[in-house]
């Protein structure tokens, strides 16, 4: 596994799983605001964070003083099923977490590169780095939105690239989608990758084997600092 660095944190199941990750975001999470005041963490979409939105959203930090922003989003409003943002407003945005500042990807604009840019802009004003970011993964090897096939792949896993949000066009990933640069996800404190099930198991260790570099596999190449992998049966 040359150049990418992981720590596999494994567990019978996946409630227990959550319960860990959730303790150990919010304890980075508690670190940053007692280190410089306020946490800024980016948060996956899909079907697997559900229930360590619902862990962590239980915990008694100072919410008051965490934004939180998503790694990626589809170009859908956030009453539609497949929306990110409608994700964590039902389950990670309630109970002790609903004083936590929520900054969206999605919103009307004439087109997705339009969305993008202004998203770039406005994303500017926050507190980065990230202090924790939580990946997602596909089994095709895609994390956040850079699917294998998006026509700019190589602009979305640029280690010098000055973008915060680009927009991403990919037959494989459905709609069009908005999703941070890898640069941004790379420099944050704490990269946590949360996947569950043996297929996930067996697509990352087929990402991480000899043959072709999947987007997953490129991001912990890059990134500094070795990936927590939070994986459960
Ligand atoms: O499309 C997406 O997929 C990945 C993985 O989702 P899952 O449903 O297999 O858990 C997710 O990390 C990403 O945020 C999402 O937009």
């Amino acid at each position: 596994m040359s150049g990418a660095a992981c720590a596999w944190n494994g567990f019978a199941d996946r409630q227990q799983l959550a319960a860990a990750l959730a303790g150990n975001v919010a304890a980075r999470l508690t670190k940053a605001i007692d280190e410089r005041g306020t946490a800024l963490l980016a948060v996956s979409g899909g079907a697997t964070p559900a229930k360590f939105f619902a862990a962590l959203s239980s915990i008694p930090i100072a919410w008051d003083k965490v934004t939180v922003t998503l790694v990626d989003e589809r170009f859908v409003p956030p009453t539609s099923p497949r929306s990110n943002a409608g994700l964590v407003v039902a389950n990670l945005l309630q109970d002790k977490a609903a004083a936590a500042r929520f900054v969206p990807l999605y919103h009307e604009a004439a087109s997705i590169e339009d969305a993008a840019a202004a998203d770039s802009e406005a994303l500017q004003s926050l507190t980065w780095p990230l202090d924790v970011v939580v990946l997602g993964m596909g089994a095709d090897g895609h994390t956040a939105s850079f699917f294998p096939d998006a026509g700019n792949l190589a602009q979305l896993l640029d280690p010098s690239s000055q973008r915060i949000v680009l927009p991403v066009h990919a037959p494989s990933g459905g709609e069009p989608r908005l999703t941070l640069s890898m640069a941004r996800i790379v420099a944050a404190g704490f990269i946590a990758l949360h996947i569950e099930g043996e297929d996930k198991r067996i697509a990352f260790d087929g990402a991480m084997g000899a043959g072709e570099k999947k987007p997953i596999r490129k991001v912990l190449e890059a990134a500094p600092i070795p990936v927590e992998v939070f994986w459960a049966p």
